[in-house]
């Protein structure tokens, strides 16, 4: 058994912290601070966190083929290039709802942007219901629509195989499978392989590791937990300092490091004063597992 040991390695105290991404070519690891409005980027060699402020909620970041990056703002599917801090809008959606945003985006294998929507929170996990649809944001810049009546569209990966879609509409407590066809990019026979246990409340952010488990932070559950898609059985929890775990993914060299992202929208002084790292990032090691290096988008 390795020993796993947790570091929280940027304490700037996000609101929601959300989308971590390795970006091997920068050596650094991506995210995004949703209702805080910015993008960051955090160096493990210079410790230091960049952000560029934007305009509207931002929810996830991609890297993109060409360079620079893609991100879900508001309800736009934009481009972001770094060094110029310029953001561009390439598409919008939800475009028949008044009051809804993007939450969690992931690009799969073949390159095409996958990113849900949601009604805005009232409060964490408090909102108008079944607002939210799936998209995904093709190559040449299109966009379909998957299905709508999502509550909180979150966590999403793909199967090893690139056979399967993993999906996590939050207030379903479940973990969703689909039956995935990378040539087109179509999804269908959508089946639960996994329910929370109530004290691992809200299902969040997920990743898939070269076993072809799945890693889901725990919103809510400060942890993040690793589940056999296959059996349906949960594997391993590993519980983290504070309480609102939002994603993870799988970073550093040879991507055998975990980053977890977290929140403190919703908590309170005495909350925040009990867990003075909520909101940072944190870096988990001795999992013994790697990850899968995330694929840009191809637009
Ligand atoms: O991190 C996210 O994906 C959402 O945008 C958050 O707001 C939480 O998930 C939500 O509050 C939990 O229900
Ligand atoms: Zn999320």
């Amino acid at each position: 058994m390795s020993s796993v040991r947790i570091e929280c390695v940027a304490k700037e105290g996000c609101r929601i912290a959300e989308s971590p991404v390795w970006d091997e070519k920068e050596g650094a690891l991506l995210y995004v601070d949703i209702t805080g409005r910015k993008v960051c980027r955090w160096s493990p060699v210079t410790r230091q966190v960049q952000a560029i402020p934007v305009d509207a909620p931002v929810s996830s970041v991609a890297l993109r083929k060409s360079g620079d990056y893609v991100i879900t703002l508001g309800t736009r599917f934009a481009a972001l290039k770094w060094k110029e801090e310029l953001v561009t809008t390439i598409t919008q959606v939800d475009k028949d709802k008044a009051n809804t945003r993007f939450n969690d985006g992931k690009v799969d294998p073949a390159g095409r942007y996958f990113a849900g929507t949601m009604a805005e929170e009232i409060r964490p996990a408090v909102l108008e219901r079944h607002q939210g649809s799936l998209y995904t944001l093709f190559p040449d810049l299109s966009v379909v629509r998957h299905f709508d009546q999502v509550d909180i569209s979150n966590g999403l990966d793909w199967s090893l195989d690139h056979k399967t879609f993993f999906y996590i509409d939050s207030l379903s407590y479940s973990v969703d499978a689909f039956d995935y066809d990378l040539q087109t990019g179509k999804i269908g026979n959508r089946r639960s392989i996994y329910k929370l246990e109530k004290e691992e409340s809200i299902p969040d952010g997920m990743s898939i590791d070269t076993e072809g488990k799945l890693w889901v932070a725990c919103y809510d559950g400060g942890r993040v937990i690793r589940l056999d898609p296959e059996t349906g059985k949960r594997l391993q929890t590993v519980k983290l300092p504070v309480d609102k775990t939002t994603s993870c993914c799988f970073g550093g060299n040879d991507y055998s490091e975990m980053y977890v992202t977290t929140a403190t929208d919703g908590m309170d002084k005495e909350w925040l004063s009990r867990q003075p790292q909520a909101g940072g990032i944190f870096k988990i090691t001795g999992l013994g597992v790697k990850g899968v290096p995330p694929y840009p988008f191809a637009g």
